[in-house]
């Protein structure tokens, strides 16, 4: 089942989000998140934080496991997604470092690493709630368009819209990795519950896409219409191309 919640800007959003979060943590102390990067999840971590610092809530049994990473940059890297989760959430809570996992960035055998994280998830009893933002195009992760579906995490070549896209975070973007290691399709599937925050105008077309009725791997995010469990939480911009599927009276 899809629900869907269309919050009045980003900040109303954030909030929504950080309480989804808040709430499985306080349902089970140690839960499994996944959490996401990229810029729409930002607000969200920062009212974590502030629950974390001013109304006590305790992610000391939390584990965590980030969705992808970068090709190439190490943990101490300013652009890596290790560093991104570092200093925007990990160093301000009290999540244990043994229990944060974020793919390498670094590596000598893409299989064995893409391997053991898989295998770090299903030991760690699968995740929770999974946290995804969503591409332009439709991405989730850094599951691309594509002709078929990868099931579990691996190595991916990244669009030129994503590099496009993500170059506000590098000084140029030539700089941005044409590599990343990611989630599989099926790892996120995996998830028991799972919530996508999507913002502005430009994931409008997107966010639409995800209602398309068909299953299709050149809009990855539309294979979460066969997930049982899943919130969309947008903003009103964000949503501006779905009006009809959100039920009146929200
Ligand atoms: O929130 P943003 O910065 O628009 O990014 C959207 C998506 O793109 C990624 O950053 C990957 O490009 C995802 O991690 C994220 O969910």
């Amino acid at each position: 089942m899809m629900q869907i919640n269309v919050m009045k800007d980003y900040q109303d959003l954030s909030r929504k989000a950080a309480d989804c979060v808040a709430q499985q943590i306080k349902r089970r102390a140690n839960s499994v998140i996944g959490f996401a990067t990229g810029g729409t999840p930002v607000g969200m971590y920062a009212e974590l934080i502030r629950m974390h610092q001013q109304e006590g809530l305790d992610f000391q049994q939390v584990t965590s496991f980030n969705l992808d990473e970068y090709v190439g940059l190490s943990t101490d890297h300013p652009q890596s997604y290790y560093h991104f989760m570092w200093e925007r959430l990990f160093s301000q809570i009290n999540i244990l470092p043994e229990n944060i996992h974020v793919p390498p960035g670094i590596f000598d055998d893409a299989e064995a690493v893409c391997r053991q994280y898989e295998a770090q998830i299903e030991q760690a009893g699968g995740i929770d709630l999974q946290i995804l933002g969503i591409g332009q195009n439709g991405h989730i992760g850094f599951n691309e368009p594509r002709d078929t579906f990868t099931v579990s995490t691996h190595i991916t070549e990244l669009a030129e819209k994503t590099r496009k896209a993500n170059a506000r975070f590098f000084s140029s973007e030539a700089e941005v990795p044409h590599r990343a290691i990611t989630m599989g399709i099926g790892s996120i599937m995996k998830a028991r519950s799972i919530l996508l925050l999507a913002s502005g105008r430009s994931k409008a077309e997107a966010v639409k896409q995800i209602f398309s009725g068909r299953v299709d791997p050149h809009i990855p995010a539309s294979v979460l219409q066969l997930h049982p469990h899943v919130m969309l939480i947008l903003d009103e911009e964000a949503a501006s191309l779905i009006v009809d599927q959100v039920p009146s009276g929200r």
